[in-house]
């Protein structure tokens, strides 16, 4: 499923990262997809210190996000890149690595993008995601973010005015099947409607949950 999720970012944290943004050392985003013949774009370099100081803070504020929580059930996230993207670049149709040979290395399971540039700052610059025949595009208002399944082909279309600039990151989920984490995250507002009036159904859904959860976890 693909999610738009609002207020990943407080104001102070924008403040915060577009102070940073000046200070980071852009490099040509190939560096880490050495054979892409359709990625035209800038980023951070993996030891860029003024990117750790922006992927960290994006990482605490995903990690308290109570909707990514239910969504992606977070095991690890990779280091968020801040990337850049100027009129002419693009980083045409792909899917993301399937592994990211950090430390430990991780599985992606979901992809996110937290925009970070104003809308009407660029022309273009959508992020594209194939569902089906279908193509879903989103242009995001800084602080927001997108999550959406790492097995998606998806497309930053090209910008063709401005700068459109963002952090992007990657999670492995407690539960790698995405229909396995569908059912939990329904199971979740389940439990949330039916509050706390009879109790029998509210330790009977939280033991759905918390089981199914624990039987579909990775360890
Ligand atoms: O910039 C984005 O929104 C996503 C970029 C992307 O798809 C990637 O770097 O793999
Ligand atoms: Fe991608």
């Amino acid at each position: 499923m693909i999610h738009v999720l609002n207020n990943v970012l407080g104001a102070e944290e924008l403040r915060a990262i577009n102070g940073l943004l000046p200070g980071i050392g852009f490099a040509d985003g190939r560096v880490t997809n050495t054979g892409s013949s359709v990625k035209r774009n800038l980023q951070a370099p993996q030891e860029d210190p003024v990117n750790a100081r922006v992927a960290q803070i994006a990482r605490d504020a995903l990690f308290r996000h109570p909707e990514l929580r239910v969504l992606a059930q977070p095991r690890s996230a990779a280091r968020a890149t801040v990337v850049r993207y100027e009129p002419g670049m693009t980083y045409g149709w792909h899917v993301d690595e399937a592994l990211f040979t950090s430390t430990p290395p991780m599985r992606s399971d979901l992809s996110c993008t937290i925009f970070l540039s104003p809308r009407d700052g660029y022309d273009g610059g959508e992020l594209v995601i194939q569902l089906g025949a279908q193509e879903l595009s989103y242009k995001l208002d800084p602080g927001q973010a997108i999550l959406y399944p790492s097995t998606t082909i998806h497309q930053v279309a090209p910008v063709t005015r401005g700068v459109r600039v963002a952090a992007i990151t990657w999670l492995q989920s407690w539960v790698a099947d995405a229909q396995k984490r569908e059912l939990l995250v329904q199971l979740e507002e389940a439990r949330a409607r039916a509050g706390t009036a009879d109790p029998r159904l509210t330790v009977l859904l939280a033991s759905l949950r918390t089981n199914l959860f624990r039987m579909w976890a990775d360890t």
